[in-house]
């Protein structure tokens, strides 16, 4: 393999969610999730955005699927909502909202794009959380059976599946700082929550065991922690930020056990597990799905509750609108330390992009996002490097296909590569799908 191209077979796709993509929350008999509830409490999304229409996916499927196919994408990661499914999260089944993914998978296959579905991406049926949702140790069996109603109606034809969606922001925004829905702020519910998202995890991969034919995986966010210096307290900040955002998921599965700081961390609010959890945890998987956006360089804050650790910005660095620093060395690591720690398993970079303000272009029909093309352009080669350095890397989705409702910081941060006009829903792909459509047709070489 020249060292400027891919593996043969490499999966080149983009990626997005339910509830950032689809709008119609409710149409067709769909039940209401979290996120539609939280968007609609005032004060809580930025400018009182919501996902009653967002990027009208739901509608405008075909559209999109064409956009893909002239990008030249391989593959497509969505997310399936819940709600669409089982209005009430469990019971009565809507054949309307699986005619629309059973639609939508048709669709990119007749295009030659590979569907890749993610069960869980953070919109929890209402109806459960009015049940305790993730806090109610019953989620693991609904959360399976609603998986196996998703497996039996698409298995065959979908041959990846990832149970959740980094269950790390799941737990943090949704159960302990409350940034995100259903907008907890309480330590004790954290790790119950993060506890039995990792449970419900194991369920469905053993429902998938049961009647699945393909390939099974989780997806996490993996924010690799560089130490701000060699002081003890700062080594030891490091190591509690790596527990707490990279390990505490990967561990259970891998290894049927948390990482030692865990109690560290949470103290009096973390739980004696039962042992019989892990057995169920750790169902192994297919892949790993890593999502990678930056890294954090990290120092001891005695006022940074509860990890006592926080993040040192980079003088020299360049900054995305979300905050976040382009790093793109941090993803040879991480996917170098995936491999060092966990083993060879096969993985896919589920996630990867940024937002960046996307000035009005005077030409017609184009956007120029120069910023993104260079991070993709930066993050492209951060994965040939470690495929180099033989790690199983099996593909990339660019994070997003399109402009998109970002959670809480509603339309103002733009993180597509195709570029919409929410008040036309028209869309442009911009400079960085055209660039991104060359490193397809190259399988990299471009780079
Ligand atoms: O923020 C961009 C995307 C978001 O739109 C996706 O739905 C979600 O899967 C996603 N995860 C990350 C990385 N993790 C993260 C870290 C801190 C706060 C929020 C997300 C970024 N993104």
């Amino acid at each position: 393999m020249c060292a400027a191209q891919f593996p043969n077979g490499f999966l080149w796709g983009s990626a997005t969610a339910a509830y950032q993509v689809e709008g119609s929350p409710l149409a067709d008999g769909a039940g209401p999730s979290i996120w539609h509830r939280f968007v609609h409490t005032p004060g809580l999304v930025r400018d009182g955005d919501t996902g009653d229409v967002a990027c009208d996916h739901y509608r405008r499927w075909k559209e999109d699927v064409a956009i893909m196919r002239r990008l030249g994408l391989q593959a497509y990661r969505f997310s399936v909502s819940w709600s669409r499914i089982l209005p009430a999260g469990t019971g009565h089944v809507n054949y309307a909202g699986l005619d629309f993914y059973d639609r939508l998978v048709d669709a990119l296959l007749e295009n030659g794009i590979e569907p890749l579905v993610t069960l869980y991406h953070w919109d929890l049926p209402a109806a459960l959380d009015d049940r305790g949702g993730w806090l109610n140790p019953e989620i693991s069996k609904w959360f399976a059976d609603y998986a196996e109603v998703m497996f039996r109606k698409l298995d065959g034809r979908v041959k990846k599946w990832a149970t959740l969606n980094e269950p790390w922001v799941v737990t943090d925004g949704g159960y302990l700082h409350g940034a995100l829905a259903p907008g907890h702020r309480n330590r004790f519910e954290a790790p119950i929550a993060s506890h039995n998202l990792l449970r419900a995890h194991g369920a469905a991969v053993q429902a998938y065991r049961a009647t699945g034919r393909h390939e099974i995986g989780l997806v996490v966010n993996i924010e690799p922690k560089y130490r701000a210096s060699d002081d003890p307290a700062d080594v030891a900040a490091t190591a509690r930020a790596e527990a707490y955002m990279n390990r505490q998921y990967l561990d259970p599965v891998f290894f049927g056990h948390y990482p030692k700081e865990m109690v560290e961390i949470f103290g009096e609010a973390w739980p004696d597990w039962p042992s019989e959890d892990f057995a169920l945890i750790q169902q192994p998987i297919d892949f790993l799905g890593v999502n990678y956006y930056t890294r954090s360089v990290t120092r001891f804050d005695a006022n940074a509750w509860p990890l006592k650790a926080c993040a040192v910005r980079q003088k020299q660095a360049t900054y995305t609108e979300t905050g976040w620093e382009v790093f793109a060395p941090g993803l040879t690591e991480t996917l170098l330390w995936v491999k060092r720690c966990y083993g060879n398993i096969p993985l896919y970079v589920t996630e990867n992009g940024s937002a960046f303000f996307d000035p009005p272009t005077a030409a017609k029909g184009r956007v120029e996002d120069p910023l993104r093309v260079d991070y993709l352009r930066e993050h492209l080669g951060a994965v040939r490097d470690a495929i180099a350095q033989g790690v199983d890397v099996r593909g990339y989705m660019a994070w997003s296909l399109l402009d998109n409702l970002e959670w809480s910081l509603g339309y103002s941060k733009r993180f597509g590569i195709v570029h919409v006009n929410f008040a036309t829903q028209q869309r442009t792909p911009k400079d960085s799908a055209h660039f991104y459509a060359k490193v397809i047709a190259s399988n990299g070489a471009v780079l």
